[in-house]
C-alpha cells in the first residue's frame, strides 16, 4: 500500500486520490452498453445465452418458483438457518421504525398541506452471486421493500453452473415469501428488469448492489426505471489514532478487500506507529484468507494517509465520502459532529464493519465512489413514495387567493389567476 502524507498533497493528488477511476473504465461501459441493448431488444433468448456465456450453463428455465424454492432452502444448515434469522430479526427491527406518519400542517388559516406514504409497487431487487453469494443482501433489500409494502418484488440473481441458486437464497425467499427468484445475474439482469422481457417483469424502481457491470447498468436505464443509488465495488476509509489496535485495523481493511480486486480499503492514521503496525498486520493476515488473491489486488488499488490531526483525518474523509467510515479509535464521540460524507459509520474499537454488513440492522446496501455526497444507503425510504396533499375549505380559500392572484399576474399567467379569481367570486363570503 503506497503511503502518503497529507501535508504534502496536493489538491490536485487528494482529487486523484478520491476519484475510484479504474483504467477500463471505458470498455466496461461500451461492454455495458452492448449487454444493456442486446437484452431490450432480445429479451429471454439473450438471456438464456448471457447465462451460458457468463455464468457458464445452460438454463431450462430463467426462474426457480415457490414449490423449488422451499425444497432448496431445507438443504440450508440449521446453524445459518439460526444465524439468518437473528439476522433478520435484527435487520426488521431497525427498519420498521423508519415508517413515520407526518402531522397535517396548516399554513394559513383553511389551508391544509400534508404528505403521505405510498409504496413503489414493482421493484427489482438485485442479488449478487459473481465472485461470490450475498444472501445477506438479499435480507437487506427484500425486509425495507417489505415493510415498506411493494406489492410486486422482482428478484433476479446470477444462476450457479447447475442452473439453480444456492439454499441460503432459498432460504432467505422463503423467509420473505418470494414467489420465484429470476436466475439472471449482471447488467442483463438490470436491462431485463429495466425493460422487461417475455419472462421477467418490468419494474419501476431497481435496487441492489453489485460489480461494476452492474452499477453501470443501472446508472444507465435510469430513462427508463428509476434507481436506489450507484452501489458498486465495497470500499472502507478507517480513521486511527494512536488509540487503535492495528490487527483489528487490518482484519477491517481486509474484510472489504475480499469482496473484489476493484474494492478499496483506505487507512488514514495521525500514528506512525499504528500505520507501521497496520501494514505488518496485513500482511500476516492476508496469506490465510482464501480469497487472498482478490484481496491483495484490492489493496494494491489502496493506500494510506499520514495526517498530523484527526481534523485533517476528516477532511480527507469527508472529501472521498467513503461507503464505510471506521473511527478506530477510543474517543469517538467529539468526531461525530464533523461526519459529513460517508454510507454507514462505524464507531471505536469494538464496532467491526462485517456486523453492519450481516446482523447488526443497519442496512448494508450503501453509495460507493463517492456518491456518498448526495445519496443514502437503501432504507424504507428507498422503497417509498411521499405524495403531497392539500385542501382549501372556503376560508382558506380567502386568505390564500390574493397571494396566488398577484404571483400568477406576476408571471404573466393569466389561467393560473382565473382558477382562483372564478372561485373567489362564487365564494363571497
Ligand atoms: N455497495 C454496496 O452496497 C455493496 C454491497 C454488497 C456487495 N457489493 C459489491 O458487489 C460486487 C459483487 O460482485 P460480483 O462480481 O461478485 O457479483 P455480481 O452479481 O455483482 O456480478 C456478477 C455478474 O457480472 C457479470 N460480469 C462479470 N464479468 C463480466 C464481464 N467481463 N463482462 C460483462 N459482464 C460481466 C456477469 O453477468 C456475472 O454474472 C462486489 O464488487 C462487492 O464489493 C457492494
Ligand atoms: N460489505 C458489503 C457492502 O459493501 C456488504 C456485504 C455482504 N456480505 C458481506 N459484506
Ligand atoms: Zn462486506
Amino acid at each position: 500500500m503506497k503511503l502518503y502524507n497529507y501535508k504534502d498533497l496536493t489538491q490536485q493528488k487528494v482529487k486523484e486520490l478520491c476519484s475510484r477511476k479504474v483504467e477500463d473504465d471505458n470498455l466496461v461501459f461500451s461492454t455495458v452498453k452492448d449487454i444493456v441493448n442486446a437484452v431490450k431488444n432480445g429479451g429471454d433468448t439473450t438471456l438464456l445465452s448471457y447465462a451460458e456465456q457468463f455464468d457458464k450453463v445452460k438454463l431450462s428455465s430463467l426462474f426457480i418458483g415457490k414449490a423449488e424454492l422451499a425444497e432448496l432452502a431445507h438443504q440450508t444448515p440449521e446453524s445459518v438457518k439460526n444465524a439468518i434469522d437473528i439476522a433478520y430479526q435484527n435487520i426488521y427491527k431497525f427498519h420498521e421504525t423508519q415508517l413515520q406518519v407526518e402531522a397535517k400542517v396548516e399554513t394559513m388559516p383553511g389551508v391544509n398541506c400534508w404528505r403521505e406514504t405510498r409504496a413503489i409497487e414493482k421493484v427489482g431487487l438485485y442479488i449478487p452471486g459473481g465472485t461470490a453469494v450475498l444472501p445477506s443482501t438479499f435480507l437487506m433489500l427484500g425486509i425495507p421493500a417489505k415493510i415498506a409494502g411493494c406489492k410486486e418484488i422482482v428478484v433476479c440473481s446470477p444462476p450457479q453452473n447447475d442452473g439453480k441458486i444456492n439454499c441460503y437464497i432459498a432460504y432467505v425467499s422463503t423467509l420473505l415469501d418470494i414467489e420465484k427468484v429470476y436466475l439472471v445475474g449482471g447488467a442483463q439482469a438490470v436491462s431485463a428488469m429495466a425493460f422487461g422481457t417475455q419472462t421477467i417483469p418490468q419494474v419501476d424502481k431497481i435496487f441492489g448492489p453489485g460489480n461494476r457491470y452492474v452499477t453501470e447498468a443501472k446508472k444507465m436505464v435510469q430513462n427508463t426505471v428509476s434507481i436506489d443509488m450507484p452501489a458498486g465495488p465495497s470500499e472502507v476509509l478507517i480513521i486511527a489514532d494512536e488509540t487503535a489496535n492495528a490487527a483489528f485495523v487490518a482484519a477491517d481493511l481486509l474484510a472489504q478487500a475480499e469482496h473484489g480486486s476493484d474494492s478499496q480499503a483506505i487507512l488514514v492514521s495521525t500514528s506512525q506507529q499504528i500505520i507501521e503496525e497496520v501494514i505488518m498486520e496485513v500482511e500476516k493476515q492476508i496469506i490465510e484468507l482464501p480469497r487472498k488473491d482478490m484481496a491483495a489486488r484490492a489493496m494494491a488499488n489502496s493506500y494510506i494517509v499520514f495526517a498530523e490531526t484527526v481534523t485533517q483525518a476528516m477532511d480527507f474523509s469527508n472529501t472521498y465520502a467513503p461507503e464505510h467510515l471506521i473511527l478506530a479509535c477510543n474517543d469517538f464521540e467529539p468526531l461525530i459532529p464533523f461526519i459529513i460524507n460517508a454510507g454507514s459509520v462505524f464507531l471505536g474499537n469494538l464496532t467491526p464493519e462485517s456486523a453492519g454488513d450481516y446482523a447488526s440492522g443497519t442496512n448494508h446496501t450503501l453509495p460507493t465512489s463517492g456518491f456518498a455526497r448526495a445519496y443514502s444507503g437503501v432504507s424504507v425510504d428507498t422503497f417509498l413514495k411521499k405524495i403531497t396533499f392539500q385542501h382549501l375549505s372556503a376560508q382558506g380559500l380567502h386568505h390564500i387567493g390574493p397571494t396566488v392572484e398577484v404571483l400568477a399576474a406576476a408571471e404573466g399567467l393569466q389561467a393560473h389567476k382565473n382558477a382562483i379569481t372564478i372561485r373567489l367570486k362564487e365564494n363571497k363570503n
